[in-house]
């Protein structure tokens, strides 16, 4: 099976958006409803949604309002810093503003406290923290953060990369979302390969990067 590495994986995407003229928020919207069809929702009916604030968060916010539209029970986290939110992030968090969904902005203990609780209760926890983008140890608040989500959940389903984990090398920076399972988008990443411990059964969903990108990039190389 090919697999990219991160980089390849965002010069295919700013070749879909920028080249061939595809908006971001149409793969992000793409994104999320693979997702969606990758949930068994005959039988899970209570999700908690842990979302950073770049485009891995963004694919959770729009994976939210598909499951609030169809009455799911959600419990919405966002952790990172909302002045610093990524544009499509924000399009889709005010979009569920307008909706009136409430979340919690994890800043302190209390906001881990609220995790607990949903990552004990809910049926599935869904992690998009960090996807591609994750660039350094992952401490503090986001660690403990996947600390609850790895120790309470019922089940995990991570968005495009398990939180923490590097997607080139496979390997935690400092600790890693450990998933049941893990779509990830367009191509097999290179570090979600041979690592069901932290992928869990991993699924490639295409989302709409035309050939083109994908033939455009591997040249480069
Ligand atoms: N690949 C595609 O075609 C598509 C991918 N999508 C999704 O977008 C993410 C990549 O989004 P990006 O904004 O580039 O990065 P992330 O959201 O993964 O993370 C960036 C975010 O996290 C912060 N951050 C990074 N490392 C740390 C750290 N150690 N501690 C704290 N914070 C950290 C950083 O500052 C940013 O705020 C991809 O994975 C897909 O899920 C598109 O939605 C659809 C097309
Ligand atoms: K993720």
């Amino acid at each position: 099976m090919l697999t990219i590495s991160c980089s390849q994986m965002k010069a295919m995407d700013s070749y879909a958006i920028n080249n061939i003229g595809i908006p971001s928020i149409v793969l992000m919207e793409n994104a999320a409803l693979k997702v969606l069809k990758n949930i068994d929702l005959k039988n899970k009916n209570y999700f908690t949604i842990v979302c950073g604030v770049g485009n891995n968060g963004g694919d959770g916010l729009a994976l939210a309002r598909h499951l609030a539209l169809i009455n799911k029970k959600i419990d919405l986290f966002i952790i990172g810093n909302l002045d610093k939110g990524t544009k499509d992030f924000n399009i889709n968090l005010n979009i569920l503003k307008n909706m009136d969904t409430n979340f919690t902005h994890i800043k302190n203990d209390g906001g881990l406290e609220k995790l607990k609780e949903a990552a004990k209760n809910g049926d599935l926890t869904i992690d998009s923290i960090f996807g591609i983008g994750l660039t350094r140890k992952v401490q503090d608040l986001f660690y403990k953060t996947i600390e609850i989500i790895n120790y309470y959940s019922k089940e995990i389903l991570s968005i495009d990369i398990p939180s923490g984990l590097d997607g080139d090398t496979g390997v935690p920076l400092g600790i890693s979302v450990k998933a049941n399972k893990t779509i990830t988008f367009h191509l097999m990443k290179k570090g979600l390969a041979n690592n069901i411990y932290y992928t869990g059964d991993v699924v490639v969903e295409d989302i709409g990067i035309p050939n083109k990108a994908t033939e455009a990039v591997l040249k480069m190389d």
